[in-house]
Parts: C-alpha cells; sequence; structure tokens
C-alpha cells in the first residue's frame, strides 16, 4: 500500500495551479525576475515524516521566514529578557516594512516586521560579535533545524542590497532610538544575507516541525531550540506572522504562519506538524498568493486549527480491581485533564487494599501533571496504603514522594 497522503497534497496543488494572480515581489530585482511557475507543499510531523508534492527540489531565498527562525536563535544567545528590551511581541497590524515603534519604548512592535527582525539580527550571538560571526549563527542554526547544509545565494543578497535604501533608512532609525548599537550597514547586510539563505519546502516544514516538536529536530532528535523559546517563537507567529492579515488568518486558518517575499511560506501546529508551501506570486499584502490558498485547504480539509477541539483524549483512564489490587491505567502524553482525571478516580475510590498505577503507555506528563501524580500517590500512601508503579518506560522518572522514599514495582 502507498500512503494516500502525497496523493491529497498533489491534488490540492492541482486544483489551485490555475491561479496565476499576483506577481513575483517587485522591489528585489532577483526575484521580479524570478520563474513564477513553480509550487510546491511539504508536510512533516513532529515524529519526523515528511509528505511532499510539486516542485519541492526548487531553491528559493528564505527571506522573512528567517525571522521567527533568527528570533529564537537571539533569544537563545541573549536571554528572552534582553530580546524583549529591544523587541516587542504585538501584533503592529501593518505591512512587513513598516517601521512600527511601540510608543514610550520606541521598541520594533514584533520580531516578524523589518525593523523586529533586523534588530533581532543586532542581538545574535552577543554584544561585541562581528556581523560575520551573526551571519554565520543563523546559517549553522539554520543547517541544522533543516538536517542538511544550507548556503546563501550571493545574486540574491547583492540585488536585495542594491534596493535595501527602505531597511537601510530603518535601521538609522533603530539606531537614532538606541535599539540598535551596531553599524546600520553592518546589520543590514548580515540581516540580508539572513534572508537570502536558500532552501527548498522541505527545509522549511522540517525547521517548522522542530518548532512543532518542542525544539527538537525530528530527525535527527538534536535538541536545537529549548521549549520555552519554540513556545514564545510560536506565539510571535501566531501574532504577528501574517502581519496586517494576522486576526483574519488566526481565525480562518488557525495555523500560526510566516510568509516570505520569495514565494514561501510556512506554518506550525505544536505537537502536530510543520507546514511548507511555495509558489512565487505574491498578493496584494505580499504573501504567496497560491501559498495562502493551499493553507486554507489544509486546514479545512486536515482539520489543522489551533484551536479545534481534538475530540478526544489522548490520556484514557482506566481502573481495574485484581485481587488485592486496584489498578489505574493512564496512556497518552498526561497534561492537567488527564491527572486530575485520575486523581478524582483515585479520591473517590473506596476500596483500601494497594493502589497499583499502570503508566506503560504514556509517553509524557507535564510538570504539573506530574507533581499531582506523586502528590496523589504520597497522600495515599500516608493512609497506609501501599503504592506500586508499572513505569517500564521511565516517564514518571524519579518519582520520589516528597521525602526520599519511591513506590514499589509491581
Ligand atoms: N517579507 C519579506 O520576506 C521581506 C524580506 C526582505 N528581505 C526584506 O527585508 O524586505
Amino acid at each position: 500500500m502507498q500512503t494516500p497522503v502525497p496523493d491529497y497534497l498533489h491534488e490540492v496543488l492541482d486544483t489551485l495551479r490555475e491561479d496565476t494572480s499576483g506577481e513575483t515581489a517587485q522591489y528585489i530585482p532577483e526575484l521580479a525576475n524570478a520563474d513564477p511557475a513553480p509550487f510546491a507543499l511539504s508536510v512533516t510531523t513532529a515524529t519526523g515524516s515528511t509528505y511532499c508534492a510539486g516542485d519541492t527540489d526548487t531553491p528559493f531565498s528564505i527571506q522573512s521566514i528567517s525571522k521567527p527562525f533568527a528570533y529564537a536563535a537571539a533569544i537563545i544567545d541573549r536571554g528572552l529578557d534582553r530580546v524583549l528590551e529591544s523587541i516587542g511581541v504585538e501584533p503592529s497590524g501593518e505591512a512587513f516594512n513598516e517601521l512600527s515603534l511601540e510608543d514610550g519604548t520606541n521598541r520594533p512592535k514584533n520580531p516578524m516586521i523589518n525593523a523586529g527582525a533586523i534588530a533581532a539580527h543586532s542581538l545574535l550571538v552577543g554584544q561585541d560579535a562581528t556581523g560575520e560571526a551573526r551571519v554565520q549563527r543563523v546559517l549553522d542554526m539554520f543547517s541544522s533545524l533543516a538536517g542538511r547544509e544550507l548556503q546563501i545565494d550571493e545574486d540574491v543578497y547583492r540585488s536585495e542590497l542594491i534596493t535595501a535604501d527602505h531597511n537601510f533608512s530603518m535601521a538609522h532609525m533603530l539606531r537614532n532610538y538606541g535599539i540598535l548599537a551596531d553599524d546600520a550597514h553592518e546589520v543590514v547586510s548580515g540581516y540580508t544575507k539572513q534572508c537570502s539563505i536558500l532552501v527548498t519546502v522541505n527545509d522549511l516544514s522540517m525547521m517548522a516541525a522542530t518548532l512543532a516538536n518542542g525544539g527538537v529536530q525530528p530527525v535527527t532528535h538534536e535538541k536545537i531550540i529549548d521549549e520555552n523559546t519554540a513556545r514564545q517563537v510560536m506565539s510571535v507567529m501566531a501574532v504577528a506572522g501574517m502581519y496586517d492579515g494576522a486576526g483574519d488568518w488566526l481565525t480562518r486558518v488557525g495555523i500560526p504562519a510566516k510568509s516570505g517575499v520569495s514565494g514561501g511560506l510556512v506554518g506550525v501546529l505544536p505537537d502536530q506538524v510543520g507546514i511548507a508551501a511555495f509558489s512565487p506570486r505574491l498578493d496584494s499584502h505580499g504573501n504567496s498568493q497560491r501559498s495562502r490558498r493551499a493553507f486554507e485547504r489544509l486546514s479545512t480539509d486536515m482539520d489543522m486549527h489551533l484551536f479545534a477541539p481534538s475530540h478526544g483524549r489522548l490520556d484514557v483512564v482506566g481502573v481495574n480491581l485484581e485481587g488485592n489490587r486496584e489498578i489505574f491505567y493512564l496512556q497518552g502524553n498526561v497534561r492537567f485533564t488527564a491527572a486530575a482525571e485520575l486523581l478524582d478516580l483515585l479520591s473517590e475510590s473506596d476500596f483500601d487494599g494497594a493502589v497499583h498505577l499502570d503508566i506503560s503507555r504514556v509517553h509524557s506528563f507535564t510538570n504539573v501533571a506530574r507533581r499531582m501524580v506523586l502528590e496523589a500517590l504520597r497522600r495515599l500512601r500516608n493512609e497506609g496504603r501501599r503504592i506500586f508503579l508499572h513505569d517500564p518506560l521511565q516517564s514518571l522518572a524519579n518519582p520520589d514522594l516528597g521525602d526520599g522514599t519511591f513506590p514499589e514495582t509491581p
């Protein structure tokens, strides 16, 4: 049997291919002259399987899709507090190249607009880093995220730099307001190189799947971004990734996303998938026309909306009586709700034999779920009951009951 997922993706491309509206980005000569025909779609699961269709081998410059990933690098390098001093997290409601500064602080409103992304680039590595070190930092990080060695398209870089007056002027304004400490030309040059890194849709869906997977690259298993930073980046994508259309996008499509002027579009659904599309003709907001429509189709057809209820618990709780033991089963990824349900069952039980908790099918506990379960076991033991824990996968590693004692192994 061949998996039908790529067939579905082909079908999406086929129905949208006839849409030739919009035009390639006109303000960067190299992009203006790009072949407008390619169209590709790629979905990578948080477990590392990629399904793709169309012109998946066609490389294109990453452009603004670099912004969320460079923002992640800046947070890793300098800490979130330092980054928040220079760049806000509010939607700008304006186009990507507006100088949207916050009243009072003069911070760019968010890292997805150019002003914020230029500031983020300047924060990479460390205070006195060279321009080269910053470019190398994003190139190395994007390569780890994609799982292969990426390169800069020097032609796109030179072409954009010639027409980058708008970005230069924004960088000078940022310097004027004390947001940018470094040489404006050097920072814009580095930022433009960052935007000129060549990727394919498969690279992008892998990069997004890494965010979806909490910062762990799902194929190489390398931990590239810590969980809090991944959460920060996905939140900002939801708030500001689609610029002036952010609210419409989040309500209708519900996939935190980021677009680029070369025609790429990347989206992420936490714990589920990274998605990427590519087609160079842009709509009036500067987003790829066909890529946007492909995302709209996926969201509808595949129930891929951030706020779509999943109608089904991943973490079923069951109870069984066996001799003098009452056995409780948990499975999946246990979060607050499943833990609360287990605790209710434990507290409602009027059985007074041993408690046996079987978590052999649990993949993970959130911190709160772990604390809740251990506290419940501690209370039961204090009531004089024997506690057994069946945890062959060690999902509740080091289950100290708060006083240096542990449950018994069955
Ligand atoms: N939206 C975009 O992709 C813009 C990126 C482009 N390099 C710029 O700075 O103008």
